[in-house]
């Protein structure tokens, strides 16, 4: 048998076959973020006095709404958890790393349900951060876990993707995954308010994502099957054995720059963002005046708005490439957006216009972000480098919530409103600085010749 009739032998050169599979780990991962931003829009509720809003007021305080709010990332940096799962996807694979991260999200949100269904009484003193009511640390802890199941998943996603999509529609596909799960965020975002209201309580809303979860863990299950006959079908047109990971390679990719500047990125982009997303049901509110029911609608914009972009970008870096001058478009639009976030201007649809923006920023450098990390490490160590970056990243998703909602709590005058100057002037910093390290990628790659301005498609 020919070379080239071996290489159409494998699972993933059939178009149907890889594209079935990005389908089933997305639905996975699109579980997994409405469960991440599940409490967002609850905030004006979660921070309303105990028994207030009909019965469904919580009674927490920005303060610990924002130590809540971080923890998704407290286990995966204090505890090293997420670098460990990238060393354990390396060495143990896709299917165990993925049932293994499943699972915990799962665990982790019958937790935080628990949790928020039950009354406790007292305080908890939280070394280095505050003290802060019982339920909210169970809370804390509860999305603790789970975010560590969410992030091991999220890298073992995208090696899934490198393994199906090199030398196909690799940006385009990562492009699809991120906008599926972004439909993950945008219902948590507009429907989990209602849906607690209409439930009756805040429970209601953790309860179904936590339904979710459990599907998600069978549908990776589904996965494991294809990801079993495409490693059988690669083996057995394999002309060289695949080189394995070993400890000693870590150093390589220590040592790269570009790698760096791709994780400095992430941090610093990803800041402007996610954390951003917690606190914004509550700016429209208090800022722009919109009505409470509706304030979780806007920020959900920004979600549906990266569903349509991020393959759209991805499509253009896999055919035209220019990944690197994405990255810097985008970091200059976050940059925009926060500004005008920050200043004295309160109209509902300025606020709109420039959720949009921002949607355009966040479809901009995702799409052009994790596609170019295969084109500076290889292969074998793809597994540590995502967790890596991911892990610098959860250093920002844990601290970040934390100092908001400390700055927001300092920032509430007697009548309970907000002022909104300082939050905002922070996210925009962190847009300039990510402006900053996405130019010195651009520089980097010209030395370095990573190929991230080059198209991802072979012809
Ligand atoms: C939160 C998570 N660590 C993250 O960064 N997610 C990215 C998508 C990563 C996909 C990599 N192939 C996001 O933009 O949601």
């Amino acid at each position: 048998m020919s070379t080239t009739e071996k290489i159409q032998m494998k699972l993933s050169d059939s178009k149907s076959a890889r594209w079935t599979a990005l389908f089933i780990v997305s639905v996975t991962m699109m579980f997994g973020y409405f469960f991440t931003d599940v409490m967002s829009p609850l905030e004006p509720l979660l921070t309303a006095a105990k028994g207030a809003e009909n019965g469904l007021g919580l009674g927490w305080s920005s303060d610990e709404y924002g130590f809540f709010s971080g923890a998704y990332g407290y286990f995966n940096v204090f505890l090293l958890l997420l670098f460990f799962g990238g060393l354990i996807l390396d060495k143990f694979g896709i299917r165990f790393t993925g049932v293994l991260s499943t699972v915990l999200m799962f665990g982790g949100a019958l937790v935080k349900w628990y949790a928020v269904g039950h009354e406790f009484g007292g305080s908890v003193v939280v070394p280095f951060f505050g003290t802060y009511s019982t339920q909210v640390v169970i809370a804390a802890l509860g999305f603790a876990i789970y975010g560590v199941g969410c992030e091991i998943c999220g890298i073992t996603v995208s090696k899934v993707i490198v393994k199906w999509f090199t030398g196909h529609e690799l940006a385009l596909a990562m492009g699809v995954q991120v906008a599926t799960a972004r439909l993950g965020t945008a219902a948590a975002l507009g429907f989990s308010l209602p849906f607690a209201k209409a439930m009756g309580g805040v429970s209601a809303s953790i309860a179904l994502g936590a339904v979710l979860l459990c599907a998600g863990v069978l549908v990776y299950l589904v996965y494991c099957v294809m990801d079993k006959k495409e490693d059988a079908s690669a083996a057995a047109v394999a002309t060289e054995p695949e080189e394995g990971f070993k400890f000693s390679d870590l150093g390589g990719l220590f040592k790269t720059t570009g790698f760096w500047y791709v994780a400095f990125l992430c941090l610093m982009f990803y800041a402007g963002v996610f954390p951003f997303l917690k606190f914004a049901t509550k700016l429209m509110i208090f800022k722009y005046g919109v009505d409470a029911n509706l304030a979780g609608l806007i920020p959900a914009m920004l979600p549906f708005g990266t569903i349509f972009l991020t393959p759209f970008f991805g499509s253009i870096y896999d055919k035209y490439g220019k990944g690197a001058t994405l990255m810097i478009i985008g970091s200059c639009l976050l940059t925009l957006v926060h500004g005008v976030f920050a200043l004295p201007l309160n109209s509902w649809v300025l606020a709109i216009v420039m959720m949009l923006i921002l949607g355009v920023a966040f479809g901009l450098v995702p799409s052009a972000m994790w596609p170019s990390v295969p084109k500076i490490i290889p292969m074998k160590l793809l597994g540590t480098a995502y967790a890596l970056i991911f892990y610098i990243q959860n250093i920002g998703l844990a601290l970040i919530p934390v100092w908001i909602g400390k700055v927001n709590q300092a920032n509430t005058g007697a009548d309970g409103v907000i002022d909104y100057t300082e939050t905002m002037t922070i996210f925009a910093a962190f847009g300039v600085i990510a402006i900053v390290i996405s130019f010195l990628l651009l520089l980097e790659d010209k030395r370095k010749g990573y190929g991230l301005q080059q198209p991802n498609v072979k012809k």
